[in-house]
């Protein structure tokens, strides 16, 4: 478990993380959500200690990142930057790190086995893929077996299958039991990676929350239907005192009411239906409206 208390980062005049509060669990994936410049990589990196918070403090298993005896087997990360030393193999690497925190060799092999890295084992990683030098940062945050595990941003410049990859990597590493915290700017992945939400704006606690109550209360669910005779059909809703909103498809979405009323009005009036479904709207959707107030760097509408 991860537990933060009052966290808060002010570089100069600069506030970048203020008062968070907040623990991340075992046995789901906790997916941490913020707009640019929202404090996320500070926050991750005060985390690992290698940021000093201005105040407040952060819990690893109850002790702090500098009292951890072997950081590596308690925490692995993938953070943003890569640091990989430009001489090294990957194996070498890997060795370094392992050598460093009390892992034994024979696991160099099977973080790289996992992460489908063992025929370039005697690569240097400079001439890496971005998607190999992701998989061998995540060897490395994988190297001391740890409970807990972070990554920020692990599919960026990725293809479909190594996003497929990793997303599915996350979820066994949760389904074994261990914390899981990532942060991504993609919010489709997002949903379909994260169970549990942890979402910060300009440094600040905005929700922390499961994915399927974070969509519900930051959206409102509306009724899709569609008709061949959408004229009808629209006077017939609102001579319901409904409020049909027309699609550019010819359907209409309807707000605050159950998909079975429209369905009875709809056949009240002998109307036929093309289509008629409840709507939830996306993770992206609920992001945006929560988010809406506290985004730093806007660009103008075009
Ligand atoms: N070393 C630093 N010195 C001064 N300001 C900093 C420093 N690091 C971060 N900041 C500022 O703190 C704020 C939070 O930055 P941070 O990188 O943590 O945000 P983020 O949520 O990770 O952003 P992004 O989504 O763009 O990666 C930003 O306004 C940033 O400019």
């Amino acid at each position: 478990m991860i537990e933060l208390s009052e966290l808060t980062k002010r570089y100069g005049g600069k506030t970048a993380v203020e008062g968070l509060t907040f623990a991340v669990r075992p046995g789901v994936v906790t997916g941490f959500l913020g707009p640019n410049g929202a404090g996320k990589s500070t926050t991750m990196r005060m985390i690992l200690g290698l940021d000093r918070p201005t105040s407040g403090d952060v819990r690893i298993d109850g002790k702090r990142y500098d009292q951890l005896p072997e950081p590596l087997t308690y925490i692995g990360a993938l953070l943003e930057a890569r640091s990989v030393h430009p001489g090294r193999t990957a194996y070498h690497h890997l060795l370094c790190l392992a050598q460093s925190n009390g892992v034994p060799e024979r696991r160099i092999g099977e973080v790289l086995d996992l992460v489908g890295l063992s025929g370039v084992a005697r690569k240097r990683p400079k001439g890496f893929s971005l998607g190999m030098g992701q998989r061998l940062g995540i060897a490395s945050a994988l190297l001391g077996d740890p409970k807990i595990l972070m990554f920020d941003e692990p599919v960026n410049g990725l293809d479909p299958e190594g996003i497929h990859w990793i997303r599915n990597l996350m979820k066994q590493l949760a389904s074994d039991g261990r914390t899981v915290f990532v942060s991504s700017h993609l919010m489709s992945e997002m949903a379909l990676t994260a169970d549990h939400l942890v979402v910060i704006g300009q440094g600040r606690l905005l929700a922390d929350t499961s994915m399927a109550r974070f969509i519900e209360e930051n959206s409102r669910p509306y009724v899709q239907v569609r008709s061949p005779d959408p004229e009808r059909l629209r006077v017939s809703l609102a001579g319901a005192g409904l409020r049909p909103v027309p699609q550019p498809d010819g359907g209409f979405e309807v707000e605050g009411v159950p998909a079975a009323r429209v369905g009875e009005i709809a056949a009240a009036n002998g109307l036929v239906l093309h289509e008629l479904s409840r709507r939830q709207a996306s993770l992206e959707e609920a992001f945006m409206r929560l988010t809406h107030g506290s985004v730093e760097y806007q660009a103008r509408e075009g």
